[in-house]
This record gives structure tokens, C-alpha cells and sequence, in this order.
């Protein structure tokens, strides 16, 4: 039986630092019980102040970081290094700084790599990596991430699914080419609601007043198609953690 658990703190720095803190222990736990642990990062203003609370953490230390598989929940299609793309802002606030091993960090393809401007190819070729890895741990082909962080947007949009489009509908692939966002870029790659399903534990971190009406939906059992971030559930956990000014009122 999966569990749901909503924690609220006082305001986004707060929440940033104790997501940090227990993004740590999960790592930690995670290696300890299986060797590797694996964790998919988000993008967003609280996702990556949370990898910033993480590098800025003494306890940072009490990871292996070359025994940590990165995986990104989604992307937006631009040029490598852009400062926009979740990539290159998860590197400065965190995997610059750590030990992480190359080989196991696997970024979305950039817009001007091997697949060129093509953002389906690039969402193929993603899941090929994560079905490659997969451990068949699940019916799903991709590994069973130990944690997955998301955040989401005030329509209650998560990873690069929006409402009322195809991609949050998609029950095949687990990783698709995004089109037509209605949020800057508009061309974003995205795991897909069945393949966020596959990881052990969800974590929706979300901050600020914008973000509550969208929350609020959620927890209250909204339609995925209309508030997609009601359909991130982990396995075993989904955990909404929140700040006070992102709470259902
Ligand atoms: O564009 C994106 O936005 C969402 C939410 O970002 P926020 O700054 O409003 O918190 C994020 O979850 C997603 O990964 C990112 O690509």
C-alpha cells in the first residue's frame, strides 16, 4: 500500500533546507540497503534551491556520490549549457561540487546535440538509456528510482506534462518530446506520468502562494489530464512537501 504524506514548513528556505536534509538520508539509506541509490532531479525555483541546500550541507559528505545514478525528470530543449535547461542550473547548485561519477549522470540531450533540433528523437533515445539500466523491477521500462523529485507549475503542470494535452495522457512511452508549452520554452522533454509512477518514492516540493490552488486540486483527487501533477505518485511514497504559503487554505 503506498503511502501520501503532506509536511508543511514555515517558508521556502525552510523547506528547501529540510527537503535537502532528507534527500541526504534517503541517498544514504538507499545505498545502504542496495549499493547504488538513484535519484531524478526537477527543475524550478525550490528544485534547485533544495540540490543548493544539499551542496551547502555538511552532511553532504555522508553520501557516495560516485555511487548515485542522476536522472532528470524533464528538460527544456536548448542549447547545451544554456542557463536555462535544468541540466546546466542542477550542475552549478550541486553536481559541480560533489563526486559524481560522469557515467552516471544522464542528462536530457541538449538542442543542439546528436539528435539536432529533433526533441522526439532526443525523448527516444532517453528512453532507451533508462531502459537499458532497468532492472526489470517493474513492468515498466525504466529503473525504480529510490527518489524523484518534482516540482509544479500554478496550472498544476509537473515535470514538462501540462493539462489537456497528449503527453499527459500518454500511457505507452516513458519519455516523450514536448510541444507547444505554454510556458517558455515550448519545446521540453518529460517522463511521463507512468514512467514517475515507477519510482519508489515521489516528492512534490513546492513552494509559494501561486502554487496552492494547484496543490489544492491535487490532494482534493483532480482529473491528472486537468491538474497534472494528481497523477505523480511513487510506489511506495508520495510526499508533499510544502511551504506554508503553497498549502491548501
Ligand atoms: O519549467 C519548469 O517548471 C516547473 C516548476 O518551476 P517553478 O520555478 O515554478 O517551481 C519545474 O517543476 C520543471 O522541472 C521545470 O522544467
Amino acid at each position: 500500500m503506498s503511502r501520501n504524506d503532506v509536511v508543511i514548513q514555515d517558508n521556502g528556505d525552510v523547506l528547501a533546507a529540510a527537503t535537502a536534509a532528507r534527500l541526504i538520508t534517503r541517498l544514504v539509506d538507499a545505498q545502504t540497503a542496495h549499493g547504488v541509490a538513484s535519484v531524478v532531479l526537477t527543475g524550478g525555483g525550490i528544485g534547485i534551491k533544495v540540490l543548493e541546500q544539499v551542496r551547502v550541507s555538511p552532511a553532504r559528505d555522508a553520501v557516495d556520490w560516485s555511487r548515485v545514478e542522476v536522472y532528470w525528470g524533464d528538460e527544456r530543449f536548448l542549447p547545451d549549457g544554456d542557463p536555462e535547461r535544468n541540466e546546466t542550473q542542477a550542475r552549478r547548485a550541486l553536481l559541480d561540487h560533489v563526486d559524481v561519477d560522469p557515467e552516471r549522470v544522464h542528462p536530457m540531450a541538449p538542442s543542439d546535440g546528436k539528435f539536432g533540433d529533433d526533441a522526439d528523437e532526443a525523448a527516444a533515445h532517453y528512453a532507451e538509456v533508462l531502459a537499458t539500466i532497468a532492472e526489470g523491477a517493474s513492468d515498466i521500462a525504466v529503473p525504480s528510482f529510490d527518489v524523484l523529485l518534482l516540482g509544479i507549475g500554478e496550472e498544476g503542470h509537473t515535470a514538462s506534462l501540462f493539462p489537456d494535452t497528449p503527453y499527459v495522457r500518454e500511457s505507452q512511452r516513458t519519455v516523450v518530446g514536448v510541444h507547444d508549452c505554454p510556458k517558455p520554452p515550448p519545446t521540453r522533454i518529460s517522463l511521463t506520468l507512468p514512467a514517475i509512477r515507477a519510482a519508489s518514492e515521489v516528492w512534490l516540493v513546492i513552494s509559494g502562494e501561486g502554487k496552492a490552488e494547484a496543490v489544492s486540486s491535487a490532494l482534493a483527487g483532480a482529473d491528472p489530464v486537468d491538474i497534472p501533477a494528481a497523477g505523480a505518485h511513487g510506489r511506495e511514497h508520495t510526499r508533499w512537501l510544502l511551504d506554508r504559503a503553497a498549502s491548501p487554505p
